[in-house]
């Protein structure tokens, strides 16, 4: 059957739910033999360009992957040096990617495409920018752009001869939808507690962060000219895009999507010596009490962020995710670490609009307040999850907001090793949510944002700090100059992939 490639367009979104369809993917950097390459420091300067230009498997682009089931997630790829995302999500799940939706970041190559349309697959949803065998190296490079020339008329052929729909996927935000973000992202606890921390610190660094972030995806994301575009879009079989006014909506909507992951991003920012850290040592074992490489979990919480933006709750957007750590490393991209589970608050599937109460604890009437009905992020994460929580893995939960008393015996009981969260609300006790058991939970160990208590504890390292603090506070190029400096702008994990799935 010939399938149209075509763009989805959904009218009726609501605007709190425009950002479900962004779901971003886990890229960890490796060398040739596979090891993970933790940041600059370790890295040669030669390795980490060509990992950071994604030629670690000559001409091929990395990518990020989601596999959805019935309108969950089940799996969020990355490729690695050896395996593309697509050969990835085949050997994980096998058979079972059948009527599976996928959604790539990247236009996948025949290679791929044969397997997973063999799979039998219900829709693969791509991002419309260079495909995973790039397109862009025409002028450098004139044979590997003859084979990718090649491979993009083999996919249009398996396309076209295959009972999948092969589209692109992408919403027009509303026009408020980037200022919503912007604004939300900017007030997130994480930021505030940064802002509190540091007296003479307004909001610079984090517009600074937000700027590289935005530069760092676009180079990513986007291709920069227009008619290098329009001849990719033509070559991949999307030339009904490359006219007018679609050509110019198509990249605008890039545009906005790439702003808002920039922005929400940026919620979770590199600075000075804040980051995800325990005060004190709480699990069972020292494993247990270790914490992930602050850049891994800064890109975990940045997904649950993600999340957040799906929420039902009008007030408050909370979101969770579950990954958890295989005993050896595995060939995703991801390393050993594996996708469990994610969700956000929402009343019970299924509910319509008007079924539960939506009021705060500002409604005297107890009655007519949400907090009985609302299901939060991480019991959805918990209930919804594709796999397993395993007692001899490390299992990790990323929470946007401090798991409240309802939640925290669930995680524990649940068997999950670590909690990434904030901690604003702990403590805190209200008629019908409190946040008292968090400060208290045994056997599970906590990693809370918040300046490094190793620099906190020695003054005169927290002298520098604050030092360091101001510098960055006082312009955005201070900013970028430090962190450049210290090789941190380059994170081993970064949010490569942004691709697009519908996801209950
Ligand atoms: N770890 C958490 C904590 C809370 N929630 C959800 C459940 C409710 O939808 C909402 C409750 O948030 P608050 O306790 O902040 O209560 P309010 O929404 O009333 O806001 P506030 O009291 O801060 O003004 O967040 C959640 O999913 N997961």
């Amino acid at each position: 059957m010939v399938r149209a490639e075509h763009l989805e367009i959904n009218k009726d979104s609501k605007p709190q739910k425009l950002v479900r369809y962004n779901v971003i993917c886990l890229k960890r950097v490796e060398d040739s033999a596979g090891n993970h390459i933790p940041g600059s420091k370790t890295c040669s300067a030669q390795t980490q360009k060509y990992c950071e230009e994604g030629n670690c498997n000559a001409g091929v682009k990395k990518s990020g992957l989601v596999v959805v089931k019935n309108m969950k997630i089940i799996g969020l790829h990355c490729s690695s040096t050896d395996l593309h995302a697509g050969q990835i999500a085949l050997i994980k799940h096998g058979s079972r990617l059948k009527n599976c939706d996928l959604y790539f970041s990247r236009k996948p190559c025949s290679t791929c495409l044969k397997m997973i349309v063999n799979a039998g697959v219900n829709r693969i949803s791509y991002w419309p920018g260079d495909p995973e065998i790039s397109l862009q190296n025409e002028a450098s490079n004139p044979t590997s752009t003859d084979d990718a020339k090649l491979d993009a008329k083999a996919v249009e052929r398996l396309k076209s001869n295959s009972r999948a729909r092969v589209c692109v996927l992408l919403q027009p935000l509303v026009c408020y939808m980037v200022q919503f973000i912007e604004e939300t992202s900017t007030r997130f606890d994480f930021i505030q507690k940064i802002t509190k921390s540091q007296p003479d610190c307004n909001t610079d660094f984090y517009t600074a962060c937000r700027q590289e972030r935005i530069k760092e995806y676009e180079s990513l994301f986007l291709i920069s000219s227009e008619e290098m575009h329009k001849q990719i879009l033509m070559t991949i079989g999307l030339e009904n895009l490359c006219e007018n006014p679609y050509f110019s909506n198509l990249r605008q909507n890039m545009k906005d999507l790439v702003l808002v992951l920039a922005t929400v991003s940026a919620s979770v920012p590199v600075f000075g010596s804040f980051g995800f850290y325990n005060s004190e040592s709480q699990g069972t074992n020292a494993t247990d009490d270790e914490c992930l490489p602050q850049d891994i979990a800064r890109h975990c919480m940045i997904q649950a962020r993600l999340l957040a933006y799906r929420t039902e709750d009008h007030k408050t957007g909370v979101g969770a995710i579950i990954w958890a750590e295989e005993k050896s490393r595995s060939c995703d991209g991801t390393g050993a670490m594996y996708f469990v589970g994610c969700g956000y608050n929402a009343f019970p599937v299924g509910s319509e609009y008007a079924d539960f109460p939506h009021m705060d604890d500002k409604q005297k009437d107890r009655e007519i307040r949400k907090f009985r009905y609302i299901i939060h992020a991480e019991q959805n994460a918990l209930t919804f999850r594709c796999r397993e929580i395993k007692p001899d893995e490390r299992s990790m939960i990323f929470v946007t907001k401090c798991p409240c008393d309802e939640c925290v015996p669930l995680i524990k009981g649940a068997g999950i090793k670590q909690i990434y969260a904030g901690d604003v609300d702990a403590g805190k006790k209200k008629a019908d949510i409190s946040y008292m058991k968090f400060n208290e939970i045994e056997g599970v160990s906590k990693f809370t944002w918040q300046l490094n208590p190793l620099h906190t504890n020695a003054p005169e390292l927290h002298d520098l700090t604050a030092r360091e603090n101001r510098l960055i506070c006082a312009s955005a190029n201070l900013f970028n100059d430090y962190m450049c400096s210290k090789g941190d702008v380059t994170m081993a994990v970064k949010l490569l992939a942004s691709a697009f799935a519908s996801v209950e």
